[in-house]
């Protein structure tokens, strides 16, 4: 849910827009329950489902309410709730602060609205709130909650502790699990529905870093590459390390790892014999591949007999986390594997993986995600529009221009796939890099115009993953 109200922030309509949605839809609930007159108490607490209250009662001036905070207003946790609760006070709409539930005293109202607690709520009630909950629970009054019952955990609806007994509940956006016997109205508060939809912004918080983070922790990632190619290795495995992995290795043929070694001295060049990737080196790779968090296989592999055997044997035998592109595409819908895949087929790599030719987007949308689904691997269609499945949860994304035909894009892609598929579920993974890599053609094509290369995309992955604006 943070995730898709950053990406509706992105999209202009603002947090407090938000709030002023949900408290409205409140007090549309209320107004239900309440002829104009009937006394209404509003139970507050600290996080942003108390802001959503402070602005009910903004909107029921019809009815005779009074605000109940627990805690003092400097306790208030997020800036728009707090300027919420001083529009209140410019209001004549009786507000208090009450900072022990023992003193918390709100009558014998028609209606309560509970807005102690909300989708913040980690673990069973703390005191005051468990207290204020039992409050709530032994007063006669017609119960709204706002967002979920307080006391209910919204993703799991369990009930560790303390829960407020609602008759009815009003949830923002989407059902929450766990509700029945009360009466539940899910709100439309106006989330565009791309917020959900297209990779934004919010999608990143998944990235988190820890300060106590080792070498290591953020990604070993090998990519399998090179032969009748050397660029295409190289720039996935250097996007690798710009998307945030720690140490990027590259499995090459004897010949090209000089010319692989000479694009980057941060890349482990670890050779093979021969000109080619062939069934001979599978073992030794499958014996680096266990030590390693993520293999990226193909790009400027080729597609020579041997080398699809060689990549056949590959899968057949590995079992970790992979991203499949270019030339071992082909491969994958023959292949039994016990591995994870990631696939980034553009879409005339996708039909000769056997998958759908739909153009319209939407359409190609759901193909995609039903071929995903009986592939039992993630697909990452690139495009005009990129689509980002594992046969249930499917994204898309539009970041990125028409600059980016140019070559070696995809290899990076590949590589800042296989970067994040160490530190993030699959989906995630492509969704994020799908993103981050048009946004970073987006910036270089704003800095220089058309003609970029797909290396002016490396040094622009960091800003398009990790900044904050
Ligand atoms: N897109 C969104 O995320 C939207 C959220 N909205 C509202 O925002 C709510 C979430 O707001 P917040 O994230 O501020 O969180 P909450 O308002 O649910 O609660 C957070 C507060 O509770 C405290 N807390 C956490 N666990 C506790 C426990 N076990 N015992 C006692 N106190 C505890 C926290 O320290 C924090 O002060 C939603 O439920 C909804 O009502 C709406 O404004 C609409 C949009
Ligand atoms: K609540």
């Amino acid at each position: 849910m943070a995730a898709v109200d950053e990406n509706a922030e992105a999209l202009g309509v603002s947090r407090k827009q938000l709030m002023e949605s949900s408290g409205n839809a409140v007090a549309r609930e209320v107004r239900e329950v309440a002829d104009p007159g009937a006394s209404v108490a509003v139970v507050a607490g600290r996080g942003n489902n108390g802001g959503d209250a402070f602005v009910a009662a903004r909107f029921l001036a019809d009815h005779d309410v009074s605000v109940h905070l627990l805690g003092r207003r400097e306790t208030i946790t997020t800036a728009i709730s707090r300027e919420n609760w001083g529009a209140l006070a410019e209001s004549d709409i009786p507000a208090e602060e009450v900072s022990d539930s023992r003193a918390l005293d709100f009558g014998e109202p028609d209606v309560l609205v509970d807005a102690l607690l909300g989708t913040g709520v980690s673990g069973a009630p703390r005191e005051p709130e468990a207290s204020a909950i039992d409050a709530i629970n032994e007063s006669e009054a017609t119960v709204v909650s706002v967002d979920v019952p307080s006391g209910m955990d919204a993703d799991t609806g369990e009930t560790p502790g303390a829960v407020v007994d609602a008759d009815r509940v009003v949830t923002f956006h989407d059902a929450k699990p766990g509700l029945d016997g009360e009466t539940v109205t899910v709100a439309d508060i106006g989330i565009p529905e791309a917020a959900e939809l297209f990779v934004g912004p919010g999608d990143r918080n998944v990235l988190g870093r820890d300060p106590q983070a080792h070498k290591g922790d953020f990604g070993k990632v090998t990519v399998i590459g090179g032969g009748p190619y050397t660029g295409a290795p190289a720039l996935s495995a250097q996007a690798a390390l710009r998307a945030g992995a720690d140490l990027a290795y590259v499995a090459c043929p004897e010949p090209v790892a000089d010319e692989v070694q000479g694009y980057s001295e941060d890349l482990i060049v670890e050779p093979f014999v021969g000109t080619r990737l062939q069934p001979t080196h599978v073992e030794t790779l499958l014996d680096r591949a266990s030590e390693r968090d993520v293999v990226v296989l193909g790009p400027g592999l080729g597609d020579a007999d041997d080398t699809l055997r060689a990549v056949r044997q590959f899968l057949a035998d590995y079992e970790g986390r992979a991203v499949v592109d270019a030339d071992a595409l082909q491969v994958v819908p023959d292949v039994d594997t016990e591995a994870t895949l990631v696939c980034t087929p553009h879409q005339g790599e996708l039909v000769k993986m056997g998958g759908p030719r739909e153009s319209e987007w939407r359409d190609r949308m759901a193909a995609v995600e039903s071929f995903a689904a009986d592939l039992g691997h993630t697909i990452l269609v690139k495009g005009a529009y990129d689509i980002v499945t594992d046969g249930e949860a499917t994204r898309a994304n539009r970041t990125g221009n028409p600059g980016m035909t140019v070559g070696g894009t995809g290899d990076v892609l590949a590589g800042a796939t296989g970067a994040l598929l160490s530190v993030t579920e699959p989906v995630d993974a492509g969704a994020l890099a799908a993103y981050a890599n048009g946004r970073a053609g987006d910036d270089a094509v704003a800095e220089n115009g058309y003609g970029l290369l797909a290396s002016d995309l490396l040094t622009r992955l960091p800003h398009a993953l990790y900044d904050d604006d």
